[in-house]
Order: C-alpha cells, then structure tokens, then sequence
C-alpha cells in the first residue's frame, strides 16, 4: 500500500529535477520537505502538467507551485487507524494521497487512494504488515540532482523497486484478437519458458511482460527490467553482470550486483531486446544456457534462476540475416512470441481505452471532464496512432488539463489530431475550436469582453466580430 520510494523534493528543485522524479517514480504525488527533511508540501503532477503548459523554463524553481495544505497522517496514529478511516482521510486529500509524517514533521512515506483501496480489497490484514514495512525503509532523502543520479539509481535499483504492478485487468480491449492474444499470455505465464513481445512502441509490451510475471509462479519473486536501448552500450555489461571491487575506473569500491543476480527468483525483463550488442547477445545466451555468470572483473561463479521475457519492435529475423543478431538466441528467447497489434488495427479499443484514462486521470489532474465530444471521438477513432496506446493517454491528459471540465472539444486536441481533423472535416473543425476557447476565455473572465480579448491574445474588434459569428 505505501509507494516504494523514499525520496522527496525540495522547493528549490527546479521543473527538470521534478519532472524526472516523477518519471522514473511514477508517482502522481511528490513530498516536498526542507533540509531536514521536514514537511513543506506537495508537489502533484498536475502542477508538473501546468508548469510545462505555462512554458517556463526548465530551470524554474518548483515553489510556486508546491500546495502547502497537504493532508497528513501522523505516525503514531497509523498503529490505531482503520483502513475505512484512513480511505476518508485520502478521500478528503485534494491530491489522492495523505503524506506520513512523525512528530517533528519529518517526511516517513506516502499513502495513496489507489492503493488503500486496493488493500482494503484485497485483504483486511494487510495493513499492520504494510506499515511495518515502512517503519524499515530508510530515512527518506531529498531527490538527488544530476550528479547524485548515480546514487539515486543504486537506491531505486533496490529490491522494492522491482515490482510489476500491472495485471490481466489492467490490459484494457474489446478487440477479439487482443482477447485471444491474453489467453495466450495466461497459457505462458503458467510455464516458465522465455517470452518474446513484438509490437509497436506504446502497443503495451511492457504491461504484458508486468500481467504474464503477476500472473507466474515467479510472482512473489522480483521483476527486474533492463532497457537495452537506453543503457550506453559500455555500462550494459555492467548493468547485466555487476562488477567487482575495482573492476574499472569510477566503479563503485564495494562492486555492484547486477540486474541477474536482482532478479535471481524472478523475471528479468529485456526491453528493446534489438538494441542489445552482439558481444553481449553471447554472454546472455551462455547465461541461459548455463545459468551461471561471473560479475565484471569477478572469478567467482554466479548462479541465477531466473526467466526471461524480452520485447522489441525490431525486426529480427532480418537482423539474424544481416548477422546482427544473434540466430541461436533468437530462438532461446522466442520459444512463445506475441505479437501485440497497433492500436490503429484495434480501433474499437481507442474509444474504450480513452474513456478509461478520463476515469483514472480526473482525480490525478484534479480535473472533472466528463467524456469526449462526439465529433472529437470521430477524429479519435480515425486517426493512425503511430504512438499507439502511449501517444493516446498523452493526448486525453493533455486535453484533460485543457478542458478542465465538460467535454473534451477540438479545442482540446493537439496539432497532429486537429490537422489530420480538418482534412476530415473541413473548416468547421478550426471554427469548432476557436469557438470552444472564445467560450472558455469569456466564462473565464466573467462575461468581460475586454479581458477574454487580452486573454485571447485578439483584439477587441476580432473579437465583437467572432462573437457575431458564432452567435454567442
Ligand atoms: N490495453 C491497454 N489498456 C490500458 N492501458 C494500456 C494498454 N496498453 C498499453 N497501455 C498503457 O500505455 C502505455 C504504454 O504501454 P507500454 O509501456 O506497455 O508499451 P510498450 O509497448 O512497452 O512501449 P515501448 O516499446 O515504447 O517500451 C502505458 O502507460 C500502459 O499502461
């Protein structure tokens, strides 16, 4: 129930530093704590959201936008607090979440709404053991800069950041050859065999590889994820193996273990499995085969049990043809592949999954759009999605801080869509949007026309003559 990081931010943090935080945490709701790690505030994505669409500067300082009322929780209560206590005391937080602080007002963990529901859910028990874990955790630090990134890494490379959160549920479709393609991931999970998943970037590979660990024998074991793209190919090995004290310049003194020997009783998932160096393709099918590895500069055997899923929208078999990857662990690796379809050819799903991420990201955004204008589904529905399900939630939340409540108009649509829209529908779609915000500037403004002008960035006269022509 408590969210796996301990790290909190300070209101000298700048946009960057806030919004790589949340990036590699997930997390909708930061702490914000001063030198001593005492409480501040909050900071939510939704401030990230606006701060972003304000167009400051990276470097902007986060304190303007840090919201001083955080709900709290005081430590001691948690040891009498009931689970439906705790629900209202979240419910009543505007972020979703209630920040645990101990008597000096030092900064102990995060509980959210998701996640008290869930363990209520889930079990009644929960609770006493969850906060125990807590208590453990180590003193909560401040989110470290650029040059703590490695220290940072090191700590969210911890064991309880290896957790696959998604399940069967959370792989939302209506598409009957997705549905077929689940049953199939459910027949793998129960098998210890390697996976691999192709599809498209953003088509959800990563949330399969999440459902099929969740749903395998392994499922108490850690999920641990190695992005072969986005590792320099130098430290990759290093990343795989770990290292031995003074394995090579700047590495850690005490060595390091890899990210096989951390998912040792898991699953090891290889992400962009295409990007992987051939030198190293033949390190990993040696591990798979023998299951023992020897950490960088080490002499020590190292033996991992561990499965492996992969992903990649590479195409491999003309990599195998051009000898850039390796034939023999191609087919260690794809002893069952699925193959997640575009978003495109599923399109009863973009409507489905759209609606979803309203729901989920209203409370998230604070919020309260209550669907999408029907013209705009259309637009939604026809459109290609080269980012597929990705490109999709950015859309909605973008649109959603856009709208801020109502219907989700063309007003709200970025660039791509409207452009691709008014090929569609003509004139119309550029009128429809200017509409929508002549309407929200003059609500914004209480009906003064002089300020909707200013605020719309017209003058008054374009904007008498607007108004005349949309009849408003
Ligand atoms: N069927 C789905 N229902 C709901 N959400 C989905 C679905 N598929 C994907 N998503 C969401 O879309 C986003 C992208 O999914 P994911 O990261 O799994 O894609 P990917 O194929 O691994 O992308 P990449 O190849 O770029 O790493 C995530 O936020 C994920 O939760």
């Amino acid at each position: 129930m408590i969210q796996p990081i301990n790290t909190y931010l300070r209101p000298t943090d700048t946009l960057e530093d806030a919004a790589r935080v949340m990036l590699e945490t997930r997390f909708d709701v930061l702490p914000v704590g001063d030198e001593q790690g005492r409480l501040v505030g909050v900071f939510s994505r939704s401030s990230l959201y606006r701060m972003i669409l304000e167009k400051l500067p990276s470097h902007t300082s986060i304190e303007g936008f840090v919201k001083t009322d955080a709900v709290t929780t005081p430590l001691e209560r948690l040891d009498h607090i009931t689970f439906e206590e705790l629900e209202r005391v979240i419910q009543n937080s505007r972020v979703g979440s209630s920040i645990i602080i101990d008597r000096d007002r030092r900064i102990i963990g995060v509980l959210t709404k998701s996640k008290v529901v869930n363990a209520l859910v889930e079990s009644k028990n929960d609770l006493r053991e969850q906060l125990e874990a807590i208590l453990q955790t180590d003193a909560w630090e401040p989110a470290p800069r650029r040059e703590y990134a490695a220290r940072f890494q090191e700590k969210t490379q911890g064991k309880s950041d290896h957790l696959a959160t998604y399940q069967w549920e959370h792989i939302l479709t209506r598409d009957k050859a997705m549905k077929q393609l689940i049953i199939s991931a459910q027949k793998a999970a129960r098998r210890d065999t390697s996976v691999l998943l192709r599809g498209e970037s953003g088509t959800g590979k990563e949330l399969f590889a999440h459902a099929i660990h969740n749903a395998s024998k392994r499922s108490a074991g850690p999920f641990v994820t190695i992005n072969c793209a986005s590792v320099p190919e130098h430290l990759l090995e290093a990343e795989f193996f770990g290292y031995e004290n003074g394995a090579f310049t700047g590495a850690d003194r005490s060595g390091r273990m890899g990210k096989l020997e951390l998912a040792h009783g898991g699953t090891l998932f290889l992400d962009e499995i295409g990007d992987m160096a051939l030198h190293l393709q033949a390190k990993l099918l040696r591990v798979i085969e023998g299951k023992e590895f020897y950490r960088v500069g080490g002499t020590k055997p190292i033996h991992a049990d561990i499965r492996i899923i992969s992903a990649t929208n590479a195409p491999l078999e003309e990599m195998i043809a051009q000898k850039a990857f390796r034939e023999d662990l191609y087919y260690r690796l794809h002893v069952m592949t699925l193959s997640i379809p575009p978003l495109r050819a599923r399109a009863n799903d973009i409507l489905l999954v759209a609606n979803a991420f309203i729901k989920q990201l209203n409370p998230v955004l604070e919020t309260s759009v209550t669907g999408i204008e029907e013209s705009v589904q259309k637009v939604l529905y026809q459109y290609e999605w080269p980012g597929n399900i990705r490109q999709l939630r950015n859309v909605i939340e973008r649109a959603l801080i856009l709208a801020e409540n109502g219907k989700i108009s063309f007003a709200d649509l970025p660039e791509e869509l409207l452009g691709r829209a008014t090929v569609l529908h003509g004139k119309t779609i550029v009128q429809a949007a200017e509409k929508t915000e002549i309407e929200r500037a003059l609500r914004e403004t209480h009906g003064n026309k002089v300020k909707a002008a200013r605020l719309l960035g017209m003058s008054r006269s374009v904007l008498y003559e607007k108004l005349k022509k949309f009849n408003l």
